[in-house]
């Protein structure tokens, strides 16, 4: 399973040419107790099966906190208060290079509804749901050094 990181800054280039990059906005929702909400990914998608963080690309014209309160809305049906992002980490998957803008979300209105089929798992340190998405992983390891986790993180 390939998903390159990419360093902040770096260029990515092949064949000469710039691939387009994917902004994806993606929710860490955190419980009061520091746990942490998975996803998996749903039938029919890329990764179909791998655990991630809830989110999806921004349409046209849309901020990152907008993208992710219609994903959210879509995906989860629930409405999230403010959101800001916390970190960005460049992927390069064989099917697209992505940005992905990681928010936390510390509070939100409604039960949670898995409207794509997928399932869900709330989560602490260490991750015991498998396998987790390239992309995701880094938030892992954020989330451990702010807890001074050490160890490995996911499975
Ligand atoms: N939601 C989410 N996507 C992630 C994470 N880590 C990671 O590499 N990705 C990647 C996987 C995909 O290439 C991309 C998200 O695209 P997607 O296909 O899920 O987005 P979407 O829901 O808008 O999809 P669609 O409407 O086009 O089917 O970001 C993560 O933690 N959460």
């Amino acid at each position: 399973m390939n998903g390159l990181l990419v360093a902040d800054g770096e260029r990515q280039r092949e064949g000469g040419a710039d691939r387009p990059v994917v902004d994806v906005a993606v929710g860490v929702l955190m419980q009061a107790d520091g746990q942490f909400l998975l996803t998996s990914r749903p039938e029919g998608k890329v990764y179909a099966g791998y655990w991630e963080f809830p989110g999806g690309k921004l349409e046209a014209g849309e901020t990152v906190e907008e993208a992710l309160r219609r994903e959210l809305q879509e995906e989860l049906g629930i409405v999230i208060g403010q959101a800001q992002i916390w970190k960005t980490q460049m992927v390069d998957y064989p099917h697209a290079l992505v940005r992905l803008h990681f928010c936390k979300v510390w509070d939100w209105q409604g039960d949670l509804q898995m409207r794509e089929a997928q399932t869900h798992a709330w989560q602490q340190l260490p991750v015991d749901v498998v396998p987790v998405l390239p992309g995701t992983i880094p938030v892992l390891t954020w989330l451990a050094a702010e807890r001074q986790f050490s160890g490995a993180t996911h499975r």
